[in-house]
């Protein structure tokens, strides 16, 4: 599963969940982007910070996973790259590449879209709202799962640290806890 995880929620956690089930994969790898360049110019949190708490929030699902790939990668990240090492990494395995549909929906934009279907299946989880409807994906490689609606976004949950509101509930417990120790998302004083 591909994103910022700036920070790791539990929309995040349950899409993941929810197409580990439907797929029978034998495990999700979380792969936290390195360096984004379609997140609108938004300075994004340390590339350690997201991976460290993707991997408190991961922790305890056995069928979970976090992967350094996209974050010790020099420059810019590309899916292709990442597929292309967890190709390498995992030569006999069935490559599932996940993340939202509206990111997805943007896939014939990205670095070598052309080579990107040869590489993996492509699963869009919807957040609540999305319009599945509205898609132009190519059929074959690409599945839409609709997971169940949670209204979470890594953007809210900066927003309410900025504002001193909490983020428990919306964030794994230890997620909450990194947070707080780093300092993350506080308004400026
Ligand atoms: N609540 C949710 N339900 C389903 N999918 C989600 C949810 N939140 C995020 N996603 C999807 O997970 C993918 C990776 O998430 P990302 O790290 O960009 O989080 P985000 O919450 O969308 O972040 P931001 O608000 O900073 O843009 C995105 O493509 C996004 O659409
Ligand atoms: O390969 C690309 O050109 C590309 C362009 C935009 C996004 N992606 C990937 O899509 C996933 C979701 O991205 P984001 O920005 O919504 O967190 C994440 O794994 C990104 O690396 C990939």
């Amino acid at each position: 599963m591909g994103g910022t995880f700036d920070p790791v929620h539990h929309g995040h956690l349950v899409a993941a969940s929810e197409v580990q089930a439907r797929f029978e994969l034998d495990e999700v790898i979380f792969v936290p982007t390195g360096v984004p360049w379609q997140k609108g110019g938004r300075e994004v949190s340390a590339a350690e910070d997201r991976y460290l708490m993707t991997v408190v929030a991961t922790a305890s699902n056995p069928r979970f996973s976090v992967s350094r790939a996209d974050i010790d990668r020099e420059g810019v990240t590309y899916t292709v790259d990442t597929l292309r090492d967890l190709g390498t990494r995992y030569p006999d395995a069935d490559l599932f590449f996940i993340t939202g549909a509206d990111a997805l929906e943007q896939i014939l934009s990205w670095h070598r879209a052309d080579e990107l279907f040869t590489l993996a299946h492509f699963v869009g989880v919807t957040r609540p709202g999305y319009d599945l409807a509205a898609t132009h994906l190519p059929s074959g490689s690409v599945s839409l799962v609709e997971v169940p609606a949670l209204a979470i976004s890594s953007t809210d949950c900066r927003a309410r640290v900025a504002a001193g509101q909490p983020v428990w509930y919306l964030v794994p417990d230890g997620v909450v806890q990194y947070i707080s120790k780093r300092r993350l998302y506080a308004a400026e004083d």
